[in-house]
């Protein structure tokens, strides 16, 4: 750290507007409890985002405790984690006394070297207890071997009787758990597992011990009298639910069904009550921290400090995470998560973005309703009940940690069977799926171990997406933010759409379970809805920032036409509004490695082997679709919804045209039962150049991908559109309305430099777009070395997830220091 005395400045008097800097002092008990949930010790920080203007270019030691900058003195307090900031007044500076103060040179030179002295003090303190808990750790490594010696070979008994401290004990360990070999062999005979075990930093060790699925999942809790979450059972020991009703075919929760399941939800058999903290929803609720909670946090915050002072110097050399200080907790709930459940976008920036945020280092789990019995993913054990209009429901959850990422699904009777329609139902059934997972989300990092341990609150960020999860931020919010609970979590809402809201009636507030002053978050007026209950309003007004998924659509939130009744309230919060494109997942859609073109005659390619590789998946797909198979003649694909957003009216306006052209067409889609009809129709009529798939096929979607020549998206909006991503890395050629994302992504084709991707045209009318096809038809036939150009600028793209992630982190720094 840059010593104190090297800078130019003497302290001052405290700048009379530190205040908006600093989070409030807590120096009570409940202010420990919080700020013990900020996990561990930030690690450097820098205010660049959050800290106005003058702050820009902090100075600061490697461990975020004290930082010099300018004028200014910033520290941090190390119990309560509070800032403070105090004025630094130039050598030489005259400054008045009423403004600065009368302090002697003298004393504030004495200041400075108390201040030195206390962290000298601190320092040794740190250091002194990192060798304490070492010595604690190599003695309950002494006190596990025995167990295991006996079980594995008397010649180790030995060790058993003879345990020793520090250094002599590890030579009763043997070998194997010196090496670390253990955890792959006998890891279930390890009776705890603590966060001493590991040799690095707490992140790391969290993520360590989350991969081995077979410890215990409570293991990590020090004291079960002492849990925050006790859990009795062992996710073996826990039945699985089954619902006959569901398995007998009844798919979709009606409005009795709901009921009946709830009764069996509460028979006393399944029940089984977790005493965890906070439970808001219970009568007796407080918003009270017992103190024995309050010393485990505090214990486990020391600890983590203590580990972290420790290993600094293993950390040294070891390459840091790509987030680097800005390490995060990050929570993603979503309504539909890829490969699990998904009927649209939204599915696969559940499955994508988390892997990525996870891959720059913070700990990230995603949160979805467990709609199938999904192969991955144990059961806690834990269970807990939410009120829901009136209703009691129980929710288990389910628990996978996958590529990094911990996945949790919440299991209840009303989620369960509706795979194929995940927003079944009428209005007030899609309402009470959405309270209850939401209510339920909110709690996870209270209840919900992974790896052994919480989350927690500390440096913890929801990002919620679309409607169905508005109401996190609004129930964070509510039920804690306002009691001042969880004063360090912040909230994202994603808006993917903005053309789905959940509106309802204004009665329809009394289901959502808030007091009654929230009415006005919902609250809303427009020329369509009349006053009405708006639960997109209500989550854009609590989170902390708003993200949508391109720019160009950020822009079109704010007008009249785009923002679907909402653009005043997105006006009014434009300063927490930013646009990240979306990426897409190169594991999943990678031509080179596809799992969907490796059988039926289809291929794997990349950009060496693009030519004759594109061109065996189209054959494939030819084939498969029964169509004729002819290499020459362009095949033209479209995979979406079928709804007005996609603009399929535009195709259909145009295939007369079309038809006229020496082209195939596939459309691959569901949704308007018209729509439908209508391309079962084409496929009757022009049975040698159309086929029409309807429904919703994974498979059919990449082979389109990789088979067609050329994709087309008229889309009317488009918040960003994945479908032109993942054809542009397939050397699959866009045709698209210049519109949101797909203008953002898109870049048209210049023939005469040889730049861009794509057509696009400027107005979702049906003329516009057969322009565009046709001048992209005349490329395709007459300017080979152009249209391979357009590939493989295409495919050399990098449109991975990388890249928004790291903007992502970028608002998530935001929100945390926004105050
Ligand atoms: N019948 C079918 N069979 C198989 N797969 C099908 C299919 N119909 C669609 N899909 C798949 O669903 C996804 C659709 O992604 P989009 O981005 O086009 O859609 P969507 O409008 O749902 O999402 C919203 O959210 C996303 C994510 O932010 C935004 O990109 C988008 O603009 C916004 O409208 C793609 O993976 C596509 O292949």
């Amino acid at each position: 750290m840059a010593s104190l005395s090297s800078f130019p400045f003497t302290i001052g008097k405290s700048s009379k507007n530190s205040s908006v800097f600093q989070r409030p002092n807590y120096h009570g008990p409940r202010s420990h409890f919080l700020a013990n949930r900020l996990s561990k010790p930030m690690g450097c920080v820098s205010f660049r985002d959050s800290m106005p203007g003058d702050f820009k270019g902090l100075m600061h030691d490697n461990h975020g405790r004290l930082f010099l900058y300018n004028e200014r003195l910033v520290s941090r307090c190390i119990r309560c984690s509070s800032w403070s900031i105090t004025r630094l007044r130039a050598k030489g500076e005259d400054y008045t006394e009423a403004e600065e103060g009368t302090e002697s040179e003298d004393a504030l030179e004495a200041t400075i070297e108390k201040s030195k002295k206390v962290l000298a003090k601190q320092r040794e303190l740190l250091r002194q207890i990192a060798e304490r808990k070492k010595l604690v750790s190599s003695i309950k490594s002494s006190i596990i071997n025995p167990m295991e010696v006996e079980l594995s070979s008397k010649e180790n008994k030995k060790s058993s009787s003879n345990l020793n401290l520090g250094s002599s004990s590890k030579e009763a360990i043997p070998e194997e758990y010196v090496s670390g070999t253990l955890s792959n062999r006998n890891v279930n005979s390890i009776p705890s597992v603590t966060p001493e075990n590991s040799t690095s930093d707490s992140g790391e060790w969290e993520r360590k011990a989350m991969r081995g699925s077979s410890l215990p999942k409570v293991s990590l809790l020090r004291d079960s009298s002492k849990q925050i979450g006790k859990i009795t059972k062992t996710p073996e020991s826990v039945p699985l639910y089954f619902d006959r009703n569901l398995a007998d075919g009844k798919k979709e929760p009606t409005e009795s069904l709901w009921h009946e399941k709830n009764a069996l939800d509460k028979s006393p058999e399944k029940t089984e009550e977790v005493n965890t903290l906070p439970a808001f929803l219970s009568k007796n609720a407080k918003f009270s921290v017992p103190e024995e909670v309050e010393d485990q946090y505090l214990e486990e915050s020391v600890s983590n400090e203590v580990n972290d002072e420790a290993h600094d110097s293993k950390q040294d050399d070891k390459k840091p995470p790509p987030a680097g200080i800005n390490v995060m907790n990050v929570i993603l709930i979503a309504a539909e998560c890829a490969p699990w459940s998904k009927t649209g976008g939204l599915g696969d920036v559940a499955g994508a973005l988390p892997k990525a945020l996870a891959r720059r280092g913070h700990r990230v789990m995603i949160v979805a309703p467990r709609y199938g019995n999904y192969a991955d993913g144990q059961d806690t054990g834990v269970r807990k009940r939410y009120q829901v209009n009136g209703q009691d429901i129980e929710v288990c959850y389910f628990q996978a940690y996958i590529d990094g990422v911990d996945f949790v699904f919440i299991d209840s009777c009303v989620f369960r069977g509706i795979e194929k329609n995940i927003y079944g139902g009428n209005w007030l059934d899609i309402l009470k799926r959405m309270v209850l997972f939401c209510k339920a989300a909110v709690e996870v990092p209270w209840h919900v171990p992974c790896g052994g341990v919480c989350y927690g609150d500390g440096n913890l960020v929801f990002i919620a997406n679309d409607w169905h999860t508005a109401l996190l931020p609004v129930y964070l919010k509510a039920y804690y933010r306002d009691h001042g609970l969880m004063q360090y979590t912040r909230s994202v809402l994603v808006i993917h759409n903005i053309a789905h809201q959940g509106r309802g009636p204004i009665d329809d507030f009394s289901l959502v379970g808030l007091p009654e002053h929230y009415l006005d978050f919902f609250r809303l007026y427009d020329p369509v809805g009349g006053e009405h209950f708006n639960i997109f309003a209500a989550g854009l007004k609590a989170a902390d920032r708003v993200v949508t998924v391109s720019h160009g659509y950020a822009w079109e939130l704010k007008t009249r036409e785009g923002g679907w009744g909402l653009h005043e309230i997105i006006n009014d919060n434009d300063w927490k509004l930013s646009g990240i494109v979306n990426g897409i997942d190169t594991k999943d859609w990678n031509p080179q490695h596809d799992v969907y073109l490796k059988s039926d005659t289809y291929t794997n390619y990349s950009l060496e082997t693009l030519q004759p590789g594109k061109a065996q998946c189209k054959e494939a797909l030819q084939k498969e679709l029964g169509l004729p198979v002819r290499s020459d003649v362009p095949l033209i694909g479209f995979i979406g919804r079928l709804d007005d957003q996609k603009g399929v009216d535009l195709i259909a306006e145009a295939v007369p045209w079309m038809m006229g052209q020496d082209v195939q067409l596939v459309m691959l889609g569901t949704g308007r039962p018209d729509l439908e009809q209508m391309l079962r129709q084409f496929q009757n009529q022009y049975g040698d150049k159309v086929r029409g798939w309807v429904g919703f096929s994974v498979k059919m979607a990449h082979r389109i991908t990789a088979g067609a020549d050329i994709l087309l998206m008229p889309s009317r909006f488009e918040p960003c559109g994945l479908n032109q991503l993942y054809a542009m890395s397939y050397g699959t050629i866009p045709v698209v309305h210049a519109v949101g994302g797909l203008r953002d992504t898109v870049k048209p084709f210049d023939p005469y430099n040889e730049t861009g991707f794509g057509w696009t045209f400027d107005r979702a009318e049906s003329g516009k777009l057969i322009h565009s096809l046709g001048n992209c038809l005349l490329t395709y036939r007459e300017y080979k070395k152009s249209w391979e150009g357009l590939q493989r600028r295409g495919m050399m793209q990098d449109l991975s997830w990388d890249h928004a992630a790291q903007k992502y982190e970028e608002v998530l720094v935001a929100a945390k220091y926004q105050w």
